[in-house]
């Protein structure tokens, strides 16, 4: 495997009823109001926002953060949200600990970890319709922030925050590609879809996660809150993400990389964006200990999913493929796991919807690991017995080499409650996956092999049916990882075969040569009619 040094010195307006239950009062002074949404205020039922046929352009002088503001100009937010502490028994959570998400605080008293809650009996004032057709309402627009894939649900992410301290590139609303060729001809699939998360700002799922903790980030700093920067330990798109969001909301941005153990375009990311880049000689979860530390000793705010902030965020890319769907639900989402957040954040976007009421059951999820890193799988064929993390090897995946995840917990609970499957694949086999499916015109990252290893594996063992919607979870962009890519087709991998591999031909400029290599190979290759 390559590795690299660090030594670089409107409006749609939507008419619904309301819910036939009795709303809580504070909210509602009559069951039968018509409640008008725009896609760009959160409708209230107390006070209707204007009906507004088509929305008139802006003014020539006002830009799209200033149009929010004319048209939402009292904030006043009726959701709520805070962090309690993450409890996967949950017969045991009757802890009556909770802070604001304006304190700065990673962990519960007892040293576990924290999950936002929001306030659902608010939320459940407005039925399933009322929150598709609002979040409906919203994709494909430039209004401010609601254009975004993330804040177009942003009651159910952060209901608090002022539209105009939030900092978002329009993330999410990514592509749910119809994976046709790769279904029909590797595993006589008819409905299989990756989700491209990876086709995105930074070119990773972490921006869905990031818009958010930046954005609360930039209101502390705004309150005066004691915030020099922010930081991350990182396999490289974290960092990406972070240093990217930081860098257009003008605050400092800290990031530890693993040294050796990231590609050149993840690496170049951060320094491109200013960031403060320190390249450890240690593994990613050596690079998690050290930031803890440092965030614990200085003001620096921690952007690691440790913080349940980011999963806020990432939890919305649940939510669109169930909206890509027309609220229709999968089977099967397959997504692969390192620090092990993300399956968590899935979970809860799924959940959140069935709870709420926009769909009626939620998808069982896979998560997937690297055989070379995968304390959960071990977990996992251990019944779920006593946890171990582990020295995660090297591995082509190696945004996911990670040992000793922070989310196990969060996973756990994820996995546990949608009857959910581990499942693991070799470098080998992760390889093979990805240039099988870029092959059939995808160009996905290693990760993204994880996962559809996984999904081959149980498509053999018949766990996936072959009408079974499956999704799975693209996280990265091929991009970042065409080192690997290169390494497996010029078969320069010790003991692979790269089989798929497809060298380029040389051949020397002349007519006849370059004629006899087409007639020997693409003529061959001819359908016969
Ligand atoms: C490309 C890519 N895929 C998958 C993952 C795994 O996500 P998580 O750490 O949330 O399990 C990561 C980061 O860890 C990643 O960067
Ligand atoms: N793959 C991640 C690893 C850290 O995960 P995080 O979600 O806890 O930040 C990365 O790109 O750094």
């Amino acid at each position: 495997m390559a590795s690299f040094s660090i030594s670089l010195s409107q409006s749609s307006h939507i008419s619904l009823k309301p819910k036939t239950s009795p709303p809580k009062s504070h909210f509602v002074k009559s069951h039968f109001v018509q409640i008008k949404a725009s896609a760009h205020s959160t409708p209230s039922p107390s006070t209707p926002p204007k009906p507004v046929v088509s929305k008139p352009r802006r003014p020539a002088d006002e830009n799209i953060r200033d149009e929010a503001r004319r048209n939402n100009p009292t904030h006043s937010h009726r959701f709520s949200a805070k962090y309690v502490p993450f409890n996967a028994d949950s017969s045991s959570s009757h802890s009556t600990e909770s802070y604001s998400l304006d304190e700065i605080v990673y962990r519960s008293q007892s040293g576990g970890l924290l999950d936002v809650q929001h306030d659902m009996d608010a939320l459940k004032n407005y039925d399933g319709k009322y929150w598709r057709d609002l979040f409906d309402s919203r994709v494909g627009k430039t209004t401010w922030p609601y254009g975004s894939g993330v804040w177009s649900k942003k009651e159910w992410v952060l209901p608090e925050i002022d539209s105009d301290d939030i900092i978002s590139a329009f993330e999410g609303n990514s592509n749910l590609f119809w994976a046709e060729r790769f279904g029909k001809q590797f595993l006589g699939m008819s409905d299989l879809w990756v989700k491209h998360c990876g086709i995105s700002h930074t070119g990773s799922f972490k921006d869905l996660g990031m818009t958010v903790l930046v954005s609360q980030v930039n209101r502390l700093r705004k309150m005066k809150r004691p915030v020099v920067g922010v930081g991350c330990a990182s396999t490289g798109d974290t960092s990406a993400a972070l240093s990217a969001y930081c860098a257009a909301a003008g605050i400092p941005s800290i990031v530890f990389l693993p040294a050796n153990r990231i590609s050149i375009a993840q690496l170049v990311q951060p320094i491109a964006n200013g960031a403060f880049v320190l390249s450890l000689d240690t593994d990613f979860d050596g690079c998690m200990q050290l930031i803890r530390e440092v965030t614990a000793e200085l003001p620096i705010y921690l952007a690691n999913s440790l913080n349940s902030l980011r999963l806020e965020g990432q939890k919305t890319a649940a939510i669109e493929i169930l909206q890509q769907f027309d609220w229709n639900v999968p089977d099967w989402v397959i997504v692969p796991g390192g620090n092990l957040g993300n399956i968590y954040a899935f979970y809860k976007g799924f959940h959140m919807c069935k709870e709420l009421g926009l769909v009626d059951r939620i998808p069982r999820l896979v998560c997937a690991q690297a055989a070379n890193a995968n304390p959960l799988y071990l977990h996992y064929q251990s019944g779920w017995k006593d946890f171990k993390p582990i020295k995660a090897n090297s591995t082509f995946a190696s945004a996911i080499q990670i040992g000793d995840p922070v989310s196990i917990d969060r996973a756990v609970y994820a996995l546990r409650n949608s009857n959910g499957i581990v499942e693991e694949a070799t470098e080998e086999e992760l390889m093979d996956a990805m240039a099988q499916a870029d092959s059939t015109g995808m160009f996905i990252c290693p990760h993204t092999g994880v996962a559809l290893t996984a999904l081959i594996k149980l498509r053999k063992s018949g766990a996936i049916g072959p009408t079974d919607r499956t999704v799975v979870v693209s996280t990265a962009h091929g991009l970042k990882f065409t080192q690997s890519k290169i390494d497996y087709h010029s078969m320069n991998i010790k003991d692979m075969a790269c089989r798929l591999a497809n060298p380029p031909v040389q051949v020397k400029a002349d007519f006849g040569s370059v004629m006899d290599v087409l007639k020997k190979t693409l003529l061959s290759k001819a359908p016969k009619h």
